[in-house]
């Protein structure tokens, strides 16, 4: 059989969000240094390295939680370097938190529909009634379907199980739109089944956005990931697909003796 034409054409993954030479310094500790990333529209992209290899540090910077100390980033082909955090999240590069970011004595249903009417991702509009949220309880009910919590829409969330509190999350970040969704370690303290039914929606939400995600799970990032990233002490290491990073030697010394699997 005939290989796919390599030419660009209308089909190629567009960058959606890019990074060149991103430096960040803390009291002369150079924290990430020249750092180049190209994330890509419908592929999911992950950023792994050891402890304190500055992950955290590159995703602060491109959602300009940080300031970089040089370099530059551009979204949608826009320069965004100087540009605050909330209009960075309202131009669509959204981060997922914790699951702290869930409300635990509201209804699944209710929080997606409080994620709904938060304007740019970054606050709630706490002094308007639930009732004021009718209207969007169609979208919160797609989304919900979306990732397979319509069945317990009217749950507390504090009562879902761990793995289904981190899809309610990732649910209330899709309430925004991403273009280009940031998942802060989605697998991390999670049990088989909980990993295998993230990984199936984290993948099903990145047909229509990129998807750019630290995850210390090598085998999630192996099984998930169409390009990974390797930072080592602030700087990239290696970059390329599973099989050619996880060959390189000097992946491989950098992880040993760590905890990482
Ligand atoms: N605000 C800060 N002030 C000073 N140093 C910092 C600050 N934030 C991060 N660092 C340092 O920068 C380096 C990179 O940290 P970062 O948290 O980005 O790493 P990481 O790869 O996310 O690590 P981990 O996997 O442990 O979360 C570390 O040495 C850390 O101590």
């Amino acid at each position: 059989m005939a290989a796919p034409a390599a030419t660009a054409g209308p089909e190629q993954p567009r960058v959606v969000l890019s990074a060149r030479g991103l430096r960040r310094d803390f009291a002369g500790f150079v924290a990430v240094n020249n750092v180049d990333l190209d994330i890509h529209h419908g592929k999911i992209h992950a950023l792994i390295g050891p402890n304190g290899a500055g992950k955290t540090t590159v995703f602060n910077l491109l959602t300009k939680f940080l300031q970089p100390t040089a370099g530059t980033i551009e979204l949608l082909g826009q320069d965004i370097t100087n540009m605050p955090a909330a209009k960075v999240a309202r131009m669509g590069l959204v981060r997922s938190f914790q699951i702290s970011a869930i409300f635990p004595f509201l209804s699944v249903l209710d929080n997606v529909r409080v994620a709904l009417q938060r304007p740019n991702g970054l606050a709630v509009q706490f002094w308007r009634p639930l009732s004021a949220l009718d209207r969007l309880t169609p979208r919160a009910e797609e989304l919900l379907a979306a990732v397979g919590l319509e069945d317990v829409r009217h749950k507390l969330a504090g009562d879902l199980s761990y793995g289904r509190k981190r899809v309610l999350e990732i649910a209330t970040t899709l309430a925004l739109d991403p273009k280009v969704l940031l998942l802060d370690e989605p697998m991390a303290g999670m049990g088989h089944e909980d990993v295998g039914m993230v990984s199936g929606i984290i993948r099903s939400v990145a047909g229509d956005r990129a998807v750019l995600m630290v995850e210390h799970n090598l085998a999630v990032v192996a099984d998930l990931c169409d390009w990974i990233t390797v930072l080592q002490r602030g700087e990239i290491l290696a970059a390329g697909d599973y099989t050619s990073v996880s060959r390189d030697e000097r992946v491989r010394t950098a992880y040993m003796g760590t905890e990482h699997e």
